[in-house]
């Protein structure tokens, strides 16, 4: 049980050495090459949500990680009998705190993570940001392929 907060933890650790580091290491807006026309390392900072999008509107992003956190933790608690439901959750519980950390520190997260697909340059994100959307893809596949099993087993 106790393993998801302490993977969780151990995605905040991740997040939070890397964004130390692009802090410490790099201005804002430099830009490191580690594939060409894929992948780049830019030093970034964001007060809003993806895409900034409700820029600066930092009250509304402490209440819904809150919540977000509190929901997690109760459905991991709820499913115990579902470990890759709690994976799931474990990556968005990791994600969200990182994320927190920095909006509690700084009033803005840090990303860095700078990808090019084809010729569309998707927003800079971070570990964090990697975390919680892998965990809300898992959660949906898992639910999917739950209801397509049609046992529904999902506590809720
Ligand atoms: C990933 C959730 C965003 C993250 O939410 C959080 O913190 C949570 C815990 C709290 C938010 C206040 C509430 C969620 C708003 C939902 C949302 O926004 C729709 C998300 C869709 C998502 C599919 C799930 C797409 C993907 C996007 C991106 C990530 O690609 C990997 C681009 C990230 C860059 O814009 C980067 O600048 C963002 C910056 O780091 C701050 N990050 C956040 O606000």
């Amino acid at each position: 049980m106790f393993k998801y907060y302490i993977l969780a933890l151990f995605l905040i650790a991740i997040d939070q050495v890397t964004k130390y580091i692009v802090v410490t290491r790099m201005e804002i807006g430099e830009q490191l090459e580690l594939i060409p026309n894929f992948l780049y390392f830019t030093s970034h900072r964001n007060s809003g949500a993806a895409w900034g999008i409700l820029e600066g509107q930092m009250w509304f992003f402490y209440i819904v990680t809150i919540v977000v956190v509190g929901v997690v933790i109760y459905f991991i608690q709820t499913n115990r009998d579902q470990p890759m439901l709690q994976l799931g959750f474990s990556f968005i519980l990791g994600g969200a705190i990182g994320n927190f950390i920095d909006r509690i520190l700084f009033q803005e997260v840090v990303d860095f993570i700078d990808v090019y697909i084809f010729d569309y340059n998707f927003p800079i994100f971070n570990i964090a940001d990697s975390a919680l959307t892998i965990g809300v893809i898992l959660i949906i596949i898992l639910i999917l392929f739950e209801d397509s099993k049609g046992k529904g087993k999902i506590k809720n």
